[in-house]
C-alpha cells in the first residue's frame, strides 16, 4: 500500500497555483521531494497534515483520507517545520517532553522517549542548555527530535538541511537515512538540491511550478551509463594518452579518467594499459549517472536510458542545482 497518494491534489491562492493537478503515490522508504523555492513542498505537506484544505483533488497518508482523518493522520505522522519555531528559553528536554505530552504520552513516557530520542539525534550532552544558545544544527537536530518523539511511522522533514554548513549537512543527512534503516521510520524530506537526496533516498519526487515533474526510484535516476571510470594512483595522463592511442575515448576528470565503453574490450585494453605502464589501479567501474545530469542543460547532459530530455526551463530560479 503507499504511504502517500494523492489524485488531482489542486491549490489555488488568489496570485498563484502552489499545487497542480498532481497525482502521485509513494511505497515506504525515504522519499525525497525536491523542487526549486515556491515549487510547492511546503503546501503539499500542510495539505497531507490535514492543516489547510486543497482546493480539489484527494489524497491519502498511510491510508487515511485528508479530508476526514487529519487529526489520526497527526497522530500517527511525525513534521519538522522548515521554519523556526523553538522558544528559546527553555532547554531542549523541556521543549521535546512538552510535546510528547502534547501527542498524548503520560509524563514518565513522555521524559523517557524525549531523552531517547535526543541521544539519537546526538544532542543528549546538551539537553539541559537554553535552546537560545543552540547553533542553527542543534536547533535543527531539536525540531527533528520534536518529530520523532511520539513514535511516528511516518515524519515529513521540510528543507532540514537549510542553513546547515557541508558538515552539518552530512551529519543531518546520515541521520535521515538511520530514521529510515535502523528505526523503520518512513521519511518524505524535502530540499531544493537534487544531489543531496540522491545519498539517502529511496524515492525521488520532483516537483515543479506544483506540477509532476517525475517521481522514480533513486537507481532510475543513476542508471549505469556507458562509460567507465578509471582511477590510477600516478600516470593518469601517460594512461589516458595510451588509451587514446588504442582508439578509445578518454577524457580527464578530476584524480579519475572517463573512458566510453566501445565494446568488451575496452576493459582488456583499460587492464592491459595499466599493466604495460606498471601502475596502480585503484578504481575501475562503470559510471553512474548522478541526478542533476538528468536536469542539467541538454548540451552537458549525458541522458539516462529511456529518460526524456529534461523540460526546459524545468528550474527557471535556477534553485535546484
Ligand atoms: N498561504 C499562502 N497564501 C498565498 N500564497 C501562498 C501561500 N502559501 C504558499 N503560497 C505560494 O505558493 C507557492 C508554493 O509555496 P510553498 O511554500 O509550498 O513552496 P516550497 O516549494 O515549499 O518553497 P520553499 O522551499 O521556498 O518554502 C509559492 O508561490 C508561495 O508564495
Amino acid at each position: 500500500m503507499p504511504i502517500i497518494a494523492t489524485q488531482g491534489l489542486t491549490m489555488r491562492f488568489p496570485r498563484v497555483t502552489a499545487l497542480d493537478d498532481l497525482t502521485v503515490a509513494v511505497e515506504p522508504g525515504i522519499i525525497g521531494l525536491v523542487g526549486a523555492n515556491g515549487a510547492g513542498k511546503s503546501t503539499l505537506i500542510r495539505i497531507l497534515l490535514g492543516l489547510q484544505r486543497p482546493t480539489s483533488g484527494r489524497a491519502s497518508v498511510l491510508g487515511l483520507d485528508i479530508a476526514r482523518d487529519g487529526a489520526r493522520i497527526r497522530e500517527r505522522v511525525g513534521f519538522m517545520p522548515e521554519y523556526e519555531c523553538l522558544p528559546p528559553d527553555v532547554s531542549a528536554t523541556e521543549f521535546v517532553v512538552h510535546m510528547a505530552r502534547m501527542c498524548g504520552l503520560p509524563p514518565t513516557a513522555a521524559r523517557e522517549r524525549a531523552a531517547d530520542t535526543l541521544r539519537h539525534v546526538g544532542l543528549y550532552e546538551e539537553r539541559y542548555r537554553p535552546i537560545g544558545g543552540y547553533s542553527t544544527g542543534m536547533r535543527q537536530r531539536v525540531k527533528l527530535a520534536q518529530a520523532l518523539v511520539h513514535d511516528p511511522q511516518l515524519v515529513f522533514l521540510d528543507e532540514p538541511t537549510n542553513g546547515l554548513d557541508p558538515a552539518g549537512r552530512d551529519e543531518m543527512l546520515g541521520l535521515i537515512r538511520r530514521i529510515g534503516t535502523e528505526f523503520g521510520i518512513s521519511v518524505l524530506v524535502t530540499s531544493h538540491l537534487l544531489g543531496e537526496l540522491e545519498r539517502i533516498c529511496d524515492h525521488v519526487v520532483i516537483i515543479d511550478g506544483g506540477r509532476l515533474l517525475r517521481s522514480q526510484a533513486v537507481e532510475a535516476y543513476t542508471a549505469a551509463s556507458g562509460s567507465l571510470t578509471v582511477e590510477v594512483d600516478e600516470g593518469r595522463d601517460r594512461l589516458a594518452a595510451l588509451l587514446a592511442e588504442a582508439g578509445l575515448a578518454v577524457r580527464a576528470e578530476g584524480r579519475q579518467l572517463v573512458v566510453d565503453i566501445a565494446d568488451e574490450s575496452t576493459y582488456d585494453l583499460i587492464r592491459d594499459g595499466v599493466a604495460d605502464l606498471g601502475l596502480r589501479l585503484v578504481r575501475l567501474e562503470q559510471r553512474r549517472h548522478r541526478i542533476e545530469e538528468v536536469f542539467a542543460p541538454a548540451s552537458h547532459q549525458a541522458a539516462a536510458p529511456g529518460a526524456p530530455p529534461a523540460p526546459p526551463g524545468a528550474y527557471p530560479q535556477g534553485g535546484v542545482r
